[in-house]
Formats: structure tokens, sequence, C-alpha cells
């Protein structure tokens, strides 16, 4: 196991725990830190230790990212190149990226963004449409920049309105040509028929179209992103290893819907799929803490500026980009589960998109740092999540001392 969990410890720091704790936790903890598998240092004495101040992990990538153009991709990409080394870029521009020339062309737009020295890479996706052709998927694959092609049911989402309006009934030529192609299908799984309940988009989105998909296409590598619900964590489990797997966001593995509602209506809390109950928030948890390799991280980081997410009809998206990894430590840390983290982070992702493991490391130091109330650009403002919060670990590309 690649992990390595370094703690240095200082006999004065708030979080002292004894070392016992953290190696050999009671349960529902489930780190088991093999011997062998992770430096454990310690400046005070070895029975004075505490919970990992420092974790050395993989450099992470981000299987979910929007980044928009224009301004906003001006003012978001340096926060996930700083912690990221790719990203799958979703492509649900206005327009929305429907051929690989397109692909191409916000592939160097990206580029030419990019901090000087910054060796983050994106991985385009093509925008799927009832009118997509199999040629097309052909294009791309022998592009070598699109790695993926993603599932907007028509109306689900922010920029949706050009998604397909009935996947098997239309897109069945254009899958074909994907499961040939080795060419993943990412889908936002939620129905939009009007009579479903808001709350049950996913559940229904499974029974209705994605378990008759997998049916008929069994071969075809599927990820469900963003999953939010107990449904789709068990449909995730039913499928076969390296053919569906799931990205999880770090609000929907911290926020439940009581979050929407807190003191007021907060609308930088609304995403899609909407945030769900407790119960279905503790079980993507338990999923992404298990050690299964059918789930990896996705951030869903989504911009929309300040006046379009406080208004009378504000838009779904959480701009998460600056504070995910924090949170996702958060995560793992609360369920006993750090050792689990860069599997999570840095290796369940390229391993199922068939891509090499990253080379580099980052470090998360437990270290406090207060989140900005807001980032400004062009004449904009975006609130991120946590916004003005403190959060305990901070990411560097800083070796370890
Ligand atoms: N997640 C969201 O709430 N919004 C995303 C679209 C999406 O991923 O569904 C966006 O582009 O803003
Ligand atoms: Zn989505
Ligand atoms: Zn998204």
């Amino acid at each position: 196991m690649q992990v390595a969990i370094t703690a240095t410890v200082s006999p004065h720091h708030p979080h002292l725990k004894p070392l016992v704790s953290f190696l050999r936790p009671s349960p529902p903890h489930r780190v088991r830190i093999h011997p062998l598998s992770h430096r454990l240092t310690t400046r005070a004495s070895a029975m004075a230790s505490s919970a990992p101040q420092q974790l050395t992990i993989t450099r992470p990538d981000d299987w979910h990212l929007h980044l928009r153009d224009g301004q906003v991709l001006a003012a978001v990409l340096p926060h996930s190149a700083m912690h990221f080394q790719r990203a799958i870029v979703m492509p649900n521009l206005k327009p929305p990226v429907t051929t690989t020339a397109r692909a191409v062309e916000y592939r160097e737009e990206i580029l030419r963004a990019l901090p000087p020295g910054s060796s983050f890479t994106p991985l385009m996706t093509l925008y799927l449409t009832d009118t997509t052709s199999p040629e097309e998927i052909k294009i791309a694959r022998k592009s070598g920049v699109v790695f993926a092609v993603k599932l907007y049911p028509a109306g689900a989402t922010t920029n949706s309105q050009d998604g397909v309006t009935d996947i098997l009934g239309k897109c069945l030529p254009v899958l074909e040509e994907m499961v040939r192609q080795e060419m993943p299908l990412l889908v936002h799984g939620e129905v939009t028929d009007p009579h479903v309940d808001t709350f049950d988009r996913e559940k229904v989105f499974i029974e209705r179209i994605l378990a008759p998909l997998v049916q008929r296409l069994p071969q075809l590598k599927i990820v469900m992103e963003h999953i939010t619900t107990m449904d789709a964590v068990n449909f995730v489990e039913s499928c076969k290893e390296g053919n569906v797997a799931a990205t999880v966001t770090p609000q929907h593995l911290l926020l439940n819907r009581n979050a929407l509602f807190q003191g007021g209506l907060q609308p930088h809390n609304y995403c899609l799929p909407v945030l769900k109950r407790e119960t279905h928030r503790q079980a993507i948890v338990s999923a992404v803490t298990s050690g299964s390799r059918q789930y990896f991280l996705g951030t869903d980081s989504a911009p929309h500026d300040k006046r379009m997410k406080e208004c009378s009809c504000g838009c779904a998206g959480i701009y998460s980009a600056p504070v995910a990894l924090s949170l996702y430590a958060k995560v793992f840390e609360q369920a006993g589960a750090l050792d689990k983290l860069e599997a999570f982070t840095s290796f369940n992702g390229p391993d199922f998109y068939g891509l090499p493991r990253n080379n580099s490391k980052i470090v998360l130091r437990r270290s406090g740092w207060k989140v900005p109330a807001t980032y400004t650009y062009g004449g904009g403002v975006i609130v991120p999540m946590s916004s003005g919060n403190t959060l305990e670990w901070l990411p560097s590309d800083q070796p370890e001392e």
C-alpha cells in the first residue's frame, strides 16, 4: 500500500490523542495501517503521539470539474491546478462542447489560462446529444485529448438543455461505438420527469435508465457522477468493478439536506443532484471510506457568480475547488479511514480510466487555514464552499521537512 502518513507531533498540539487510538482505533474506525506501509515519525516520544499532523499522498486528480470559460476560467483554474494534476473537464459550456474540434479548442483555452509553470492537464469530454454520431466517437478517441462522453438528460441540470432526450432510443449506435473505443460514459443520473419528486430523481434514474442501459451494454464503462444516495451505492456495487464506478463530491459527503434550510434558505449549498437526507449521506461516506476501488474523487466544483446564486431563481452548483482536498481529508479522518484517502483521491480514478497514476506528491498539513469569504474575478464574485470557515487540512506542494 502506498499511503504515507507522517505524524509529526507537538506535545502542545490541540488535537493530541493517544497514539494507540490512531494505530488501533475503536469501532467504527477502520484505520488499519500496516507497519511497513507508512512512515510515522514523532518529535515527541512515541507514547505522547497523536493523530497524524501531516499526510503525504500521491498528487490527486479531479474526475469531475467545471472550469467554464473566459474570465471565470482564468479565476478558478489556478485553484484546481494548485492541488490536482489532471481533471476531467465538463463540457456544459454555452454552447456545449459537442465535437472533438471544439474540445481541442477549449483545451487550448484552458492551457493558455494556466499559471506559468503549471503541469496541470485537462482531460476533455464531449457533450452527448440526440444527434452525436458514432464517427464523432472515433474522432474523439483518435484525438488523444478526449477521455469521456458526458450524458446530461435534457433539462436535468445547468446547461443541459441540449442534452439527451432518450438515451437508448436515440444513442445506441454511439454507445456501441463507445464500447468499441473503450470510451467511458459519464452520467448525470437524474430523471427530469416533473412528476418525480426532486429527492427521488437519482433513484428513479437508476431504475428507469441506468439499470436497463447496463443490461443492454454490460461492457460499456460508466461513471455515475456525483452520487448522492444509498440507492446509487447499492447499484454501483451490484455492477462489475472496472465497468461501473462513481465520483463523489465533498458536499454530498459532508452535508445533508438540512444544510439547505439552516437559519434560512442557503443558496450556496444548492447543487444538483440536491443534497439528500442524513441516511443517504452516511451511506456514501461508508462507501467511499470502505476502500472500494469503485469510488473516486470528483469535486463537481461548479462556479456561478454570486448574483446568480443569490436571486429569485438561483443556479445549481457549488464552488469547491479551493477547499475540496481539505474537506475530503476531513471526511476520511472523521470516519477513521485516513489510510483509505489516497486510493480515493489518487489511485481509483486513473485505474478506472486506464491512465497512469501520478508520480508527484502533495502534502496535507494539519494547520488551520481560513477559507476566503469570496473570490473576485473581472466584475464578479464567487462564493466558495466553506466560505469564511477555518479548515484543518492545508494542502501544499512543499516536500516534507
Ligand atoms: N452540479 C451542479 O449543481 N451544477 C453543475 C452541473 C452538474 O454537474 O450537474 C454546473 O455546471 O453548474
Ligand atoms: Zn451533474
Ligand atoms: Zn458537474
